[in-house]
């Protein structure tokens, strides 16, 4: 007779189709949080989460993160999800965090089809807005609690939800709800889990057990009362865009290197031992032009690279709201620009520090350009960077699961990307923090054509699963 674990995953095998469904009808639902336009469809996806968890039997709280300052407009924030499956004394409790609001994305930005549509390509590709990031992972979780719902399966450990609507845009008010139900809700927390970076590479899985943090910054210049006619003003009055590229320019050389001065200075040094992680790790630099669709790299090793991506802050150029970016040629002075900016932090940066100093910074840079426009600059939100112990039990149990499923050991990473409430989860429940990725590195997610392979959604469903019986058999030390 097959083991329990086996049953389910050969159950989940068979039932791909049911689990691509439910993702096709997640990704049609636009919920976009840094939109305010597509505020009530984020609600409408924590429905939709909500809806699913209780047909399966889940006692299902919410919490209400209260109301979003949008540039003076006040936005109901959405509610954060919070299901328990289990409450056996007997069994540990793993507590399972994703979000389910996405990135924008038009149709116009470059994608080949409908983002909120999914497709399913002739590589077996589901394309759409949040198949890798994080619709699909969240939904493997549930995916894993109705298959063993279907086949009369217990699950092995006790299972919490913490599901999300503005992890995209800061997790606002989500830090507040997790130390506030540490001794609540949180109480029984053995180890937390979360799927939501990517392996990688596109071949071989990974454990991740560190994150970068993310501090985003609105640089406004101001000037006229409205927008300009340029033949008439041009050359006549100081233009804000004008102010605003040349500020901009001083941020960061087109190497990557962040102009700010001081910004390293609390950057750790890579430890010897540390130089030796990046010795075994499955990727190349091909894989890295693949994901990129390009050649354009800084860097010509995988070493080089992965330590800028890890370990290493980072300054990218987001957009500049308020200016034309239309087809055609529109002959316009904008009258009010913001240039939108990041920096990614690394331990031991510290955001409040941060802040001071790009805000020392773009004040001095803006008062050389001597114009009469006004500036301001606003750090929207900040996230903080996070490392685990690899060598906890909860990282093993991550690494059989990977063993099991794949029949290869799982690298060990850290992400470029952020998870802001990680630390918070860390810190306020005093337990391990895990990543288990789904998706691939070449995902693509943030940007057009997001995709997640149908095999990785498989075998990722079979992955969650199969963590949680390692879980149920670890012998914490
Ligand atoms: C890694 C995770 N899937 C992710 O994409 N996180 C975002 C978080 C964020 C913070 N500000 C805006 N988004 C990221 O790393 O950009
Ligand atoms: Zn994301
Ligand atoms: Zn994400």
């Amino acid at each position: 007779m097959s083991s329990p674990v086996d049953t389910f995953i050969e159950y989940a095998e068979k039932n791909q189709e049911a689990y691509i469904d439910r993702l096709r009808k997640a990704v049609a639902i636009p919920s976009v949080s840094g939109d305010p336009a597509y505020r009530k469809e984020v609600f409408r996806m924590g429905e939709f989460l909500i809806d699913e968890l209780k047909a399966l039997g889940a006692s299902v709280e919410t919490r209400d993160p209260g109301v979003q300052d949008f540039h003076g407009t006040p936005l109901p924030l959405p509610p954060i999800v919070l299901a328990t499956i289990g409450t056996d004394p007997a069994k540990k409790t793993v507590l399972v965090y994703g979000h389910y609001d996405v990135q924008p994305a038009l149709k116009e930005d470059g994608w080949n089809t409908d983002p909120f549509e999914l497709v399913e390509d002739e590589k077996h590709r589901l394309i759409g807005r949040g198949s890798s990031d994080d619709k699909g992972p969240v939904l493997g979780w549930i995916n894993v609690v109705e298959a063993h719902k279907e086949l009369g399966l217990e699950l092995p450990v006790n299972l919490k939800f913490c599901l999300e609507g503005m992890e995209e845009s800061g997790s606002e008010g989500l830090d507040d709800i997790i130390f506030n139900e540490a001794d609540k809700y949180f109480k029984d927390v053995d180890v937390v889990s979360i799927s939501d970076n990517y392996w990688l590479g596109t071949t071989k899985p990974c454990v991740t057990y560190g994150l970068r943090g993310v501090s985003y910054f609105h640089l406004t210049v101001k000037g006229p009362k409205a927008d300009l006619h340029s033949g008439v003003f041009g050359a006549t009055i100081h233009e804000p865009m004008t102010d605003l590229f040349a500020v901009m320019s001083k941020l960061v050389t087109p190497k990557g290197k962040i102009l700010i001065p001081g910004i390293y200075d609390n950057v750790l040094a890579v430890s010897a031992e540390e130089e030796k992680t990046y010795d075994d790790l499955s990727f190349t630099m091909q894989e890295l032009h693949d994901a990129v669709g390009n050649e354009i790299n800084i860097h010509d090793s995988v070493k080089d690279t992965l330590q800028h991506r890890w370990r290493f802050p980072s300054l990218s150029l987001h957009g500049v709201e308020g200016a034309f970016y239309n087809p055609g040629d529109k002959t316009v002075i904008p009258a009010r620009v913001v240039g939108k900016f990041s920096i990614r932090t690394v331990p031991d940066m510290e955001p409040k520090q941060i802040t001071e100093l790009v805000e020392k910074y773009v004040n001095e840079e803006f008062a050389k350009l001597g114009s009469k426009n006004t500036m301001s600059i606003s750090c929207t939100h900040a996230g903080n960077h996070w490392v685990a112990s690899p060598n906890h039990w909860n990282y093993v149990a991550a690494s059989n699961a990977v063993e099991k499923v794949f029949g290869v050991k799982p690298d060990l990473t850290r992400e470029g990307g952020s998870i802001p409430v990680t630390l918070s989860f860390q810190d306020a429940l005093k337990k391990n923090v895990l990543l288990l990725p789904m998706g691939r590195g070449d995902d693509g997610a943030h940007s057009t054509n997001e995709k997640l392979d149908r095999s990785n959604y498989v075998s990722g469903i079979k992955l969650l699963g199969t963590y949680l019986y390692e879980v149920a058999e670890a012998k914490p030390e």
